[in-house]
């Protein structure tokens, strides 16, 4: 299995399972079905509300000894409404005691969006904090601590440009490990992943499978990434699915990946995607796909209703 370093020299299994939009009443299954296939580690938040579910499904693979607590690297997320000072520590708590862990790997703030604590997603103007109210500067201080506490081993973000790391990077302090973006062959983040690797901060790719199960009906004519000729072209010369392609692309980058799935059979098989090598003239056809889309446009926390623009979230 893959793993990349940070800076102390602690590894991070590079293919982990996505557990968004998992429900309660499958994700338990799905968390010890990938333990069982090999899976080191489970991306989780807050936010997805299930946090109980994942912690039971590891409770269930420590208790049957698939594996003790070191061998996992387990995340989860700072959510919007958390980002004051004081919200941060009783946060990851919660989140620490729904997943029944004592510690994270790694802890990471989900937004660079605020929003009034309670508000689990802001429709009007009056929900959300702006960067004055609550500047991103505050909570990274408060998500220091969290590791100087040993609560979170590491901290990072997600969803944070070029912009937003410039404003972390230049505090004292602890930077930034780990930027959790979506990123596949039609969003490979070409100048963030440069920015990210100059200043010492590894990458996750979430979304890599372009997210069918979050496409509302206004997406119905987004392009589909798991169907794209090219991405099937090369999943039958490896004789693997396209979703093995997809997930192998981002380990071949050096960048962990995220796929999501509650389903055993394809939990098993996108684990294969960190035995595969995909081959340079593969990786050059996946280059140029010629079709670029952001699946997660982040428009629900921007626009008329909100203080923030999409220049807060995307160069
Ligand atoms: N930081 C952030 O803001 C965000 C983080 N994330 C994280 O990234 C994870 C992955 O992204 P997500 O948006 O869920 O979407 P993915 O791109 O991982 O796609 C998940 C969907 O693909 C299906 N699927 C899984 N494997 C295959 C396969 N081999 N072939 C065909 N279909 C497949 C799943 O169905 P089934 O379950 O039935 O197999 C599900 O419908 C999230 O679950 C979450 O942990 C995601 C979005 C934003
Ligand atoms: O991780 C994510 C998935 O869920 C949320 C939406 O419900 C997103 O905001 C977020 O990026």
């Amino acid at each position: 299995m893959k793993t990349l370093s940070f800076k102390n020299g602690d590894t991070l299994p590079a293919l982990g399972l996505g557990t968004w939009k998992s429900k309660p009443g499958e994700v338990r299954k799905a968390v010890y079905w990938a333990i069982q296939a090999g899976y080191r580690h489970i991306d989780c938040a807050a936010i997805y509300q299930n946090e109980k579910e994942v912690g039971q499904g590891i409770s269930d693979a420590f208790s049957d000894g698939l594996v003790k607590r070191s061998d996992l690297f387990v995340t989860s997320k700072l959510w919007n409404d958390c980002h004051r000072h004081e919200d941060v520590k009783p946060a990851l708590e919660k989140s620490l005691e729904n997943l029944r862990l004592d510690y994270l790997d790694l802890y990471l703030v989900h937004w660079p969006i605020s929003f009034k604590h309670g508000v689990t997603f802001a429709s009007h103007r009056e929900e959300f904090y702006t960067y004055q109210d609550v500047p991103l500067t505050q909570t990274w201080e408060a998500m220091q601590e969290q590791k100087a506490s040993g609560m979170a081993k590491h901290i990072g973000v997600s969803n944070f440009n070029q912009t937003k790391l410039r404003e972390i990077l230049a505090m004292k302090g602890e930077s930034p490990e780990m930027n959790q973006v979506e990123m596949h062959p039609f969003l490979p983040q070409l100048p963030l992943v440069n920015f990210c690797k100059e200043n010492g901060i590894l990458m996750t790719a979430y979304s890599p499978l372009g997210s069918p199960d979050s496409r509302a009906e206004k997406h119905k004519n987004d392009p589909v990434l798991l169907t794209n000729p090219m991405v099937e072209e090369i999943a039958k010369k490896y004789g693997v699915n396209p979703g093995v392609i997809l997930i192998a692309w981002s380990l071949h980058r050096d960048i962990a990946v995220i796929p999501k799935s509650v389903n055993h059979d394809r939990i098993f098989s996108n684990f294969e995607a960190s035995k595969i090598q995909l081959r340079d003239e593969d990786m050059l056809e996946l280059r140029d796909l010629g079709i670029a889309h952001r699946f997660i446009d982040g428009s629900f926390f921007t626009g008329a209703h909100s203080p923030y623009k999409q220049s807060d979230l995307w160069d």
